[in-house]
C-alpha cells in the first residue's frame, strides 16, 4: 500500500480497541512481536491493520451460587481473533490473571500457531478470572456450565472449538460438551476437544503438548549437535504440560535439576526423581508441597534460574523479563508455556546465543492433537496412539525445519521466523478469499 501525504479523513473516533484490550501490556507485547514479523515480511499495511485486532470479543458475567449460599459473579471472556484458515480454535484458561488483554493476546497467538503447523483452523482463546483452587468441585462445575451457556451463541463444532488451557482439564471439557449439547437438544461432541477418551476424546491429547515440547527439543538438540540423553533440564510449572515434558525428558535419560509449581521450587543439581514427583502431585491435588527430596524454596522462579542445558517454562506468561533474563543459564529455552518471555528478555537471550523454541511452535502439539480429535470425532473412527504419535511428531518436525529455513532466508530469530510462517499463511488465505484484493 502506498501511503498518501494528503490528510486522512477521520472516519471514526480513536480506536476503541485502545480502551478495551490495546492498553494491556501483554497485548502490546504480542503486537510488538507481530510488528517485527510484519517488517520482515513487508506485509501489506491494510492486512496488518486487520490482523492487529481480534475479529470478535465477548465478555460475559458468570454468576455462581457458592457453597456458603452467596452468589459470586465472575467475569469470563471468549475472543475470536481470526478464522481465515478454519473454525476458531483455542483453549480456556481459569486464572486470577485472566483479563481481556491477556485473552486477546493468546487468541492472536493461536492464529499464528494453527497456521504455522498447517492446521485448517483459526485462532481464539477464552478464560475466566478465577482461582479454581479456591472453588469446590460443585462450584467449579457450576461455573463451567454457566460460562458455557454464556458463550454458547458464538461456539460450535464448525465455528469455534474450545479446549483445555491452564486451570482447566478433561473434566471441564466434558462439562462444556454436556452443557452445549443440552442447549442444542442433541449430542455435540465436536464442540470441544481435550475431552476424556470415554466421551469422544482422542488418545494422547492429554500428553500431546508436553510430548510436542520434547519433540521440538529433540530437533533443537539435533540442530545444535547436543545429545539430549546427556542434558540437564529444569521445568517451571508442573501441571499438564510441565509434568509430561519432564517425564519425556527423563525417559530420554536427561537429568532433572529443578521443577516448580505455584507453591515454590524443588531444586537438586544431583537430579530429581521425575516419576516420583509426578506420582506425588497426582495424589496431592496437583501440589508439590511436602515432597521429601530436593530443597524446596518458596519462590517458584528459582527453578528458572537453575543452571541447565534445557529450560522449559510451562506455567504462566511473562516470567522471563528484562529484569531477570541475566539469571537464566541454559542453552535451549523450550517455551511450553504461552508467552513466557518478554520482548526485552527475548533480545538479551538471543544475544547470548540461547536457542529459543518459540511458544507458537514449542507448545503446538496440544492443538495439533486437538485437531486430530476433531477429525476423528467427525469420522467416528479413532486412531491408535502410535498413529497419533507419529502424525504429531511429523507435523512438528516439519514445522521446525521450515522455521530454520525461514530463519536463514529472512536472517531473523526463531521467534520472528515462526511468526512469519504463520502470518504468511493467513495473509495468503485472506487474499485467496478475495479480502484485500
Ligand atoms: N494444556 C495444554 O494443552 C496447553 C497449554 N499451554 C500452555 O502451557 C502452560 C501450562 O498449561 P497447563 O500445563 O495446561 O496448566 P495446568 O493448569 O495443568 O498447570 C499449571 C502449572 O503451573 C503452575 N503454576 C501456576 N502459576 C504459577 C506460577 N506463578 N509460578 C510457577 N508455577 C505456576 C501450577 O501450580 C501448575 O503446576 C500455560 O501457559 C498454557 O497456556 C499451551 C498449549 C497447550
Ligand atoms: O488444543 C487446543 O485447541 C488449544 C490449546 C491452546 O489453548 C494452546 O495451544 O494455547
Amino acid at each position: 500500500m502506498t501511503e498518501s501525504t494528503a490528510p486522512r479523513r477521520s472516519y471514526r473516533a480513536p480506536d476503541p480497541g485502545e480502551h478495551l484490550w490495546g492498553a494491556s501490556p501483554i497485548y502490546r507485547r504480542t503486537v510488538e512481536n507481530f510488528n517485527k514479523a510484519v517488517e520482515v515480511l513487508k506485509l501489506d499495511a491494510n492486512v496488518a491493520a486487520r490482523l492487529r485486532r481480534p475479529e470478535r470479543v465477548l465478555v460475559v458475567s458468570v454468576p455462581v451460587r457458592m457453597d456458603d449460599g452467596h452468589v459470586e459473579v465472575f467475569t469470563g471472556y471468549r475472543v475470536q481473533h481470526n478464522d481465515s484458515c478454519g473454525p476458531y480454535k483455542g483453549g480456556i484458561r481459569y486464572s486470577v490473571d485472566v483479563d481481556l488483554g491477556e485473552v486477546c493476546s493468546l487468541a492472536m497467538q493461536m492464529t499464528w500457531k494453527t497456521a504455522l503447523v498447517g492446521l485448517p483452523l483459526g485462532g481464539a482463546k477464552g478464560g475466566v478470572s478465577v482461582d479454581p483452587r479456591m472453588l469446590s468441585y460443585r462450584e467449579v462445575q457450576d461455573l463451567t456450565r454457566r460460562y458455557t451457556s454464556e458463550i454458547s451463541p458464538i461456539i460450535g463444532p464448525e465455528t469455534d472449538i474450545p479446549a483445555p488451557d491452564m486451570g482447566t482439564s478433561e473434566r471441564h471439557m466434558a462439562w462444556i460438551m454436556d452443557t452445549y449439547s443440552a442447549r442444542q437438544g442433541k449430542l455435540s461432541q465436536g464442540v470441544v476437544t481435550g475431552k476424556p477418551v470415554d466421551v469422544g476424546g482422542s488418545l494422547l491429547r492429554r500428553e500431546a503438548t508436553g510430548k510436542g515440547v520434547v519433540y521440538c527439543i529433540d530437533e533443537a538438540a539435533k540442530h545444535l549437535g547436543i545429545d539430549v540423553s546427556k542434558t540437564t533440564f529444569a521445568v517451571h510449572g508442573f501441571g499438564n504440560v510441565g509434568s509430561v515434558a519432564a517425564l519425556e525428558m527423563a525417559a530420554r535419560g536427561a537429568k532433572c535439576v529443578a521443577v516448580a509449581d505455584v507453591g515454590g521450587a524443588l531444586i537438586d543439581p544431583r537430579g530429581l526423581d521425575v516419576a516420583a514427583i509426578v506420582k506425588y502431585a497426582e495424589t496431592h491435588n496437583g501440589t508439590l508441597d511436602g515432597f521429601a527430596d530436593g530443597s524446596r524454596v518458596a519462590d517458584p522462579l528459582q527453578a528458572l534460574y537453575a543452571k541447565c542445558d534445557v529450560l522449559i517454562p510451562a506455567a504462566t506468561g511473562n516470567v522471563i523479563t528484562g529484569e531477570n533474563a541475566h539469571k537464566i543459564d541454559c542453552r535451549i529455552l523450550a517455551e511450553g508455556a504461552n508467552a513466557p518471555t518478554m520482548v526485552a528478555a527475548d533480545t538479551e537471550l538471543q544475544n547470548r546465543g540461547v536457542f529459543i523454541i518459540p511458544d507458537v511452535l514449542c507448545n503446538a502439539g496440544g492443538v495439533t492433537v486437538s485437531y486430530f480429535e476433531w477429525v476423528q470425532g467427525g469420522m467416528h473412527f479413532f486412531w491408535s496412539a502410535d498413529e497419533i504419535d507419529q502424525r504429531l511428531r511429523s507435523i512438528l518436525t516439519t514445522a521446525f525445519a521450515r522455521m530454520l529455513e525461514e530463519m536463514k532466508t529472512s536472517g531473523t530469530s526463531t521467534r520472528v521466523a515462526a511468526l512469519c510462517l504463520g502470518i504468511k499463511r493467513v495473509d495468503r488465505v485472506m487474499r485467496a478469499r478475495g479480502l484485500f484484493a
